[in-house]
């Protein structure tokens, strides 16, 4: 196993330093915080610390020191993670530095899991057998084979309530597994429509077109036949990070785990996470049964928050399914304005008012806080489900909140259904990030993507840089390279907002024109036309206008901003406030979980797999607030007695009506 370089005082003074921390952020004033013996440990280690406590903070500091004194030049650090969020933090924090460039550059891979089995594992073992990648896109590839699919097998599929969905392979075998097939029954595996639908990915395969988690297969397959290849990813990659790793599927830690784990020269692994955060749910499991997380023996905890005070913690900590006792070591504003102790608030609303629950959320922030928190701070109004499709039990999701709030752009790694969602989702990353470049990106990777739909036959496939392999693609073609640049500067530099005249009379027909040149197609079939159809991705002449899901708030000076999303796309951020939303699965979420509101009941071992998710995931929610926590409810949730006990317990519960808001005093 490697010898990590040692951590001397003077590096951890330098990361503090670089990551705007305070001198003693990981000694503690005593110099005996245990964040400082994770940042030397030289040994495979399970970090399991509650939100807020630095997790990601800790291994980005940890990164940034070995980066220092890494000296081998062909061994490097595997960074894996399931959003790029560990990157994008180096990238915000250390980009500037000569660490953060080399991290992010060989020998060291810092990516999703996704993408490091892709990489390392899938893309060169299909290439090795002849096979030419032209996609990895679900909707690519499930609509290509259902497309060649005989019109009877896809009549019998769909009188059976089957889609394309059903397409998907488990082995390399091509196996589908048991299909549910009329009242309780399996399809016959015999049968020529599971034949017909084998086939289909078979022949997928050949044309080099694939579903994301089927690199897993291909990624298994290659260790299946060459089981060295191990050796060598333990060689290149001595040592192995993972953050949020409660959120590792069964597949995903099967894999990791045979990659870097079993059998002789397991590598150095230092993994990150929470279980009360897991908030992907795999069905009927708590995480991956193989190779658990954390292992008892190696376990590290970090005892408290930065993000928040104890007020939150205390109304937070319930929730958590096994309660960590959370206490909080934050809370104060940055300039030393004091915890809001006695101001979190719960909104009830009901039908009637449901729309102004965010509008009197914004009043309660602009009565709370400074304008110097109310310019800088970052607001934002959560829920756990953003899609919905029928208008009954009120609010049953983040629209009925908020009519123009647009689901396809909100999540953090967004796959839109129109190149204007694209440019409106560019747009919401460059915003946060003030990368430029994640505009571009968007922009190309939409672009590639209508050139796909064109003609999903033509050799295009996936990049990591998809604004670079346009420009491959183009090159030798001078008009389409200067019409594509064209729309770079108009819609990347310029931010032009386009009406739907202009879209429809000039860029939608440029960005055509450019999609035929890389498709080497001449027609805008049906999928491309949908793909390019119109739809506003954000006028901003309104005082309160929707801009990328982020609604402004003009009215008064300073003007402020809160970011509106789901819960799952505000993983592991830090904001200023924030107000959960109720929203509705099968029931309302947070009605459900009132005895743990009440702090009646805690924790959720023991509970359905159906609590506990709606816990996993109201924890995250209430845990993200550094300054301010709201929620929303509905007023029937809660009798007059039950009011009480929440305001005892340090909520503020105000009822809003259309003419404004009721404190209960
Ligand atoms: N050692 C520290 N000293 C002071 N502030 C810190 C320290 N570590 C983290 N913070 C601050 O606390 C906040 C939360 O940090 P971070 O996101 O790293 O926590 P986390 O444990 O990864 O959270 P989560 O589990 O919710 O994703 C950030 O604002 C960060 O700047």
């Amino acid at each position: 196993m490697i010898e990590l370089p040692e951590v001397s005082d003077q590096d951890v003074q330098w990361a503090c330093k670089v990551l705007g921390l305070p001198e003693t952020a990981f000694s503690g004033p005593d110099g005996a915080d245990p964040r400082l013996g994770v940042l030397r440990a030289n040994a495979t280690l399970d970090v399991e610390a509650c939100p807020g406590s630095g997790k990601t903070t800790l291994l980005v500091a940890k990164l940034a020191i070995l980066a220092r004194h890494w000296n081998a030049a062909e061994r490097g650090i595997c960074v894996l993670s399931h959003t790029n969020a560990a990157r994008r933090e180096i990238e915000k924090k250390l980009g500037a530095t000569s660490e953060g460039q080399r991290l992010l550059s060989y020998p060291h891979y810092v990516g999703t899991i996704h993408g490091f089995v892709n990489e390392y594992l899938a893309l060169p073992w299909l290439r090795s057998k002849g096979i030419k990648i032209e996609a990895v896109d679900d909707d690519v590839c499930l609509k290509w084979r259902w497309s060649k699919l005989p019109f009877v097998t896809r009549r019998a599929l769909e009188q059976r309530q089957g889609s394309l969905h059903r397409l998907r392979y488990l082995n390399s075998d091509f196996d589908l597994g048991a299909i549910p097939w009329g009242k309780g029954g399996v399809l016959n595996r015999a049968s020529a429509t599971y034949q017909h639908m084998q086939r289909v990915c078979q022949d997928s395969y050949k044309a080099g077109l694939f579903c994301h988690d089927e690199m897993f297969v291909w990624a298994s397959d290659l260790l299946d036949r060459y089981p060295e290849v191990t050796r060598h990813l333990r060689h290149r990659f001595p040592l192995l990070m993972i953050d949020e790793v409660q959120d590792n599927s069964e597949v995903q830690s099967r894999l990791l785990q045979r990659i870097f784990v079993v059998g002789g020269h397991a590598v150095m692994r230092q993994r990150f996470g929470d279980q009360n955060q897991a908030i992907y749910s795999y069905q009927g499991q708590d995480g991956a049964a193989t190779d658990s997380f954390p292992i008892e023996d190696i376990k590290r905890t970090i005892p408290n928050s930065y993000r928040f005070g104890n007020s939150v913690a205390a109304l937070a900590d319930p929730l958590g399914v096994s309660p960590h006792g959370l206490v909080g070591q934050g809370g104060v504003g940055r300039s030393g304005e004091p915890e809001l102790v006695g101001r979190h608030a719960i909104f009830l609303l009901d039908d009637d008012s449901v729309e102004r629950v965010i509008d009197e959320y914004v009043a309660y922030l602009r009565q709370e806080f400074g304008a110097a928190e109310l310019s800088s701070g970052d607001f934002t109004a959560v829920g756990a489900v953003h899609r919905a499709d029928t208008d009954d039990k009120l609010p049953r999701s983040i629209r009925h909140y908020w009519p123009e709030y647009d689901p396809e752009i909100s999540s953090a790694e967004p796959q839109p259904n129109t190149l204007l969602q694209y440019l409106a989702a560019g747009r919401r990353l460059a915003e946060l990030s003030g990368e430029t470049n994640d505009l571009v990106e968007k922009l190309a990777e939409g672009v590639l993507r209508l050139a796909r739909l064109m003609s999903p036959e033509t050799a295009i496939g996936k990049r990591r840089r998809n604004h670079r392999y346009v420009m491959d693609l183009l090159e030798g073609n001078a008009d389409a390279l200067e019409t594509y640049l064209y729309l770079v500067r108009a819609f990347a530099v310029s931010r032009v907002f386009p009406t739907q005249d202009r879209w429809e009379a000039d860029y939608r027909v440029l960005f055509e024109s450019v999609a035929h040149s890389l498709s080497a197609s001449h027609a805008t079939n049906s999928a491309a036309n949908g793909f390019l159809a119109w739809s506003e991705i954000g006028n901003v002449d309104a005082a309160k206008a929707k801009r990328n899901n982020v609604l402004w708030d003009e009215t008064q000076a300073p003007a402020i901003k809160v970011r509106v999303g789901s819960i799952h796309s505000v993983k592991g951020e830090t904001h200023t406030a924030t107000l959960v939303l109720e929203t509705f699965y099968y029931k309302h979420h947070l009605k459900e979980l009132k005895p743990w509101l009440l702090g009646q009941t805690q924790g959720g071992n023991g509970r359905t797999d159906r609590i506990k998710q709606r816990l996993r995931l109201h924890y995250v929610a209430m845990t993200r607030a550094a300054r301010l926590l709201c929620l929303a409810m509905r007023t029937d949730a809660f009798n007059e007695a039950e009011i009480g006990i929440l305001r005892e317990n340090g909520w503020r519960v105000a009822r809003v009506t259309q003419e404004g808001v009721e404190w209960f005093e």
